[in-house]
């Protein structure tokens, strides 16, 4: 895992200025839900992880820049591909892995590999079998058969096995074990780490993302919050702890989504903030986890 940071690290440093996906007001208009001016890009060789709550609009921007859906505004450039000029080489550039998988029930891995063959030009079928031998995927059962981590895993051998440019996962590792889990963020890391691959990542296990994103995107009803390096929200933010009789009104003015309990508070405060607080408050670098929920609590708190 170190050799593969350095390696990464080097890489990433000479490609800083290039964009693997950029994304300039998407818009998605339904009956009863907005997505509204969506705009970020990822550089090649970096990881960004996509959050919010269920509903807040990960899956329709991920579908609309796959062009799954139609956008009714904004653009996507992938690798410097527009769909509207290259819809083939645009398509052929992104690896989609979602939650609910498009896989055929009553197809096979044979049949699968079958039809990647023909539909992919740049499908390294070694590179399939050697996931498939691997993963211990069975070639004869029926995709309707294998559990929801075999499916998973499948998906990503399909993806890895083409020449992409950008893998686009949306809640793709949710309801798989911890080694499987783990895995799957270890082929991430070496998907990027020659510096000219990229991930846009959507998922509600934020451990995941303290582990491998260099970004963070927030999206909360249909509106970006924020899109930041998890360095700098982890600089500018700290955790704050404290007794039921820390909390004057003065505290109460800076903190952001504060829960309050028999025992005392938790909260988030910026840290340029951090000195209006009494002193008996314990301040600690937060997890992504920890600021996205104080964060949340503070949205429901003030709607
Ligand atoms: N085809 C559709 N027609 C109408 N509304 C839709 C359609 N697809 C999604 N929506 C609405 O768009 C909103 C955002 O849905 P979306 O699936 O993007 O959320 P999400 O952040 O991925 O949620 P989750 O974490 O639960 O997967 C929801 O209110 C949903 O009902």
């Amino acid at each position: 895992m170190k050799r593969l940071r350095l390696c990464r690290n080097r890489n990433r440093k000479e490609n800083r200025n290039m964009d693997a996906l950029e994304v300039k007001g998407l818009q998605k208009e339904y009956k009863d839900f907005t997505l509204s001016d969506i705009s970020f890009s990822i550089p090649k060789g970096y990881i960004m992880g996509y959050v919010g709550q269920n509903g807040s609009g990960k899956t329709t921007t991920l579908s609309l820049i796959s062009h799954l859906i139609r956008a009714d505004g904004g653009t996507c450039v992938i690798d410097g591909l527009r769909y509207e000029e290259q819809p083939i080489a645009y398509r052929a550039a992104i690896g989609f892995v979602g939650d609910s998988d498009g896989l055929l029930p009553d197809f096979t891995v044979k049949n699968i590999r079958s039809i990647c063959r023909d539909f992919y030009p740049t499908f390294r079928e070694q590179e399939f079998n050697d996931y498939m031998k691997k993963w211990k995927l069975p070639e004869k059962k029926k995709i309707k058969e294998f559990s929801r981590g075999m499916r998973v895993k499948l998906m990503f051998a399909i993806a890895l096995a083409r020449d992409t440019r950008v893998l686009i996962l949306d809640e793709a590792t949710n309801g798989l074990d911890p080694v499987v889990r783990q895995e799957i963020l270890e082929i991430l890391q070496d998907y990027i780490s020659d510096g000219e691959h990229s991930v846009l990542f959507s998922t509600h296990i934020l451990s995941d993302l303290e582990q491998i994103a260099d970004y963070i995107f927030f999206i909360n009803g249909g509106k970006k919050i924020f899109c930041e390096t998890k360095e700098d929200l982890q600089e500018e933010w700290m955790l704050v702890k404290g007794g039921p009789g820390d909390l004057d009104a003065r505290a109460r003015k800076c903190l952001v989504g504060i829960k309050e309990s028999g025992v005392g508070f938790e909260a988030i405060v910026r840290s340029d903030d951090a000195a209006c607080l009494p002193p008996g408050c314990l301040l600690e670098k937060p997890l992504i986890d920890q600021i996205i929920v104080h964060m949340i609590q503070d949205m429901e708190g003030k709607s």
